[in-house]
């Protein structure tokens, strides 16, 4: 029998193929990437990606035992006992600003002004802030004693030089930043953020802004997908809107390969005649098309392209359905690309309000509201199904997962959720 013949779809149309659970397609997808390979980058730059070095201090933190107060530096046993009844009186031989050093030492019986972060010379063992004094600028009045030590930062209390800051893989943050930039460094070998071409195919697409005829709509997922590909740390190149034609599709990809860590592209790969993404890298021959056992997000293609063996992601076109679809594969794909883990994001445990059904043999991806209070997780699923419903989908801010063998959920019982737009 020749695909013209295959009963259940369009002629000339290519078979079905089942690509599994939503476990194997994660599984076939994280298998053919690899991370992507890091460099030094500015610390700046870094923010969000992961550090691929133990990175060992060179230095103390802090540098030099430093004054935690502006007031006067003072031989402790100089000031013992210093109270509002019995003040003592010390003549003032210098100040020292921070980054201002022109005093390194100090006798017993005088005092020196200092200032915060300045270094405290030698001989002095405490600070009196200037609070505690009259504030003399040639002789000073202290009514109140510090303890020995006090308000003097030691060299190395923080961090010794040796010390281990930052593992291999941990995640550069703002506070990690700091740290880094408080030994000195200026840039840190980290994975780069993956570069996401995002195409969109359709004929009756139309760019935001543009008139929009009565058989058109307007281009919804690339902004979408670009927009999660970017919150999942990529950097985003949306080229927007390709025509159904062939040809056009062809030549924009092969163009967006030179700067494409990944391709997504959402429309043309379900049974319909013009699916332009189905036909093209079909002929490539090293893209995989079908269906994954899940809903919305059931028609999905994978597979690499280029000389350079580009991962590319095609996406089912109904907005809903490229939105969980990238959520579910591509994110994965991301983070793997950056070196971060876990890739998936970890489901948490919630009380649904109302039940629901679900198709025997799918993973089902329901959209729904999470909220935690006193009472613990609940999650209350948003009632509409269709996978065209993208005012439902902006009200949610979690997917309730029902796995492959539930049928139904009963109102008040534990459901798997996945709760968006956080990091993790
Ligand atoms: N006979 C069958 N028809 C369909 C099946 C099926 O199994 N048998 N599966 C349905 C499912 S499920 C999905 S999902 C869609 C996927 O279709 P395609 O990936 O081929 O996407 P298109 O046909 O191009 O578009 C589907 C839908 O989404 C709208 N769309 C597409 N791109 C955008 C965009 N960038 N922004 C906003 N909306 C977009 C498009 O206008 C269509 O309404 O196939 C079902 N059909
Ligand atoms: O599976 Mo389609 O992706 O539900 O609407």
């Amino acid at each position: 029998m020749s695909a013209e013949d295959v009963p259940g779809q369009f002629p000339g149309t290519a078979p079905t193929v089942a690509l599994g659970t939503v476990d194997d397609h994660v599984e076939r997808i994280l298998s053919r990437l690899e991370p992507l390979q890091p460099y030094e980058q500015q610390l700046l730059d870094s923010l969000g990606l992961s550090v691929c070095e133990d990175i060992v201090s060179p230095m103390a933190l802090p540098a030099f035992d430093n004054s935690a107060m502006d007031g006067y530096a003072v031989c402790f046993a100089d000031v013992v006992g210093a109270s509002r009844d019995q003040p003592v009186y010390l003549p003032v031989v210098g100040e020292i600003a921070a980054g201002q050093t022109k005093i390194f030492a100090m006798s017993p019986g005088t005092t020196v002004r200092i200032m915060t972060g300045a270094p405290v010379p030698y001989g002095a063992d405490a600070v009196v802030p200037v609070e505690w004094t009259d504030g003399g600028e040639v002789q000073v009045r202290i009514h109140r004693a510090p303890t020995e030590g006090q308000h003097i930062r030691r060299k190395g209390e923080d961090v010794e030089p040796g010390d281990v800051l930052l593992e291999d893989g941990t995640v550069l943050g703002p506070r990690q930043l700091g740290l880094l930039a408080s030994v000195g460094r200026a840039q840190v070998l980290s994975r780069p953020r993956p570069r996401v071409v995002v195409i969109s195919t359709g004929a009756e697409l139309r760019e935001p802004g543009s008139p929009l005829g009565p058989d058109s709509i307007y281009d919804a997922n690339s902004y979408m997908l670009a927009a999660q590909a970017r919150a999942a740390g990529a950097i985003t190149y949306r080229v927007g809107i390709v025509s159904d034609d062939p040809d056009d599709f062809a030549s924009t990809l092969s163009d967006q390969l030179v700067r494409a860590d990944m391709v997504v592209t959402s429309g043309g790969v379900s049974k319909g005649q013009y699916d332009v993404v189905k036909d093209v890298l079909t002929r490539a021959g090293t893209v995989e098309f079908g269906e994954v056992a899940m809903q919305p997000g059931k028609p999905q293609g994978f597979g690499v392209i280029g000389e350079d063996a580009v991962p590319i992601f095609t996406l089912p076109g109904n907005p809903v359905s490229a939105y969980v679809s990238f959520e579910v594969f591509c994110v994965p794909a991301i983070r793997r690309m950056m070196g971060r883990t876990p890739y998936l994001r970890p489901p948490v445990r919630a009380l649904t309000s109302h039940g629901m059904s679900s198709p025997a043999g799918k993973r089902q991806f329901v959209r729904a509201q999470f909220e935690v209070d006193r009472g613990g997780a609940h999650v209350t699923p948003i009632a509409a199904h269709g996978s065209h419903l993208v005012g439902d989908l902006s009200d949610a801010n979690a997917l309730i997962v029902v796995p492959e063998d539930v049928t139904s959920v009963a109102p008040g019982t534990h459901v798997q959720v996945l709760v968006l737009d956080r990091d993790f």
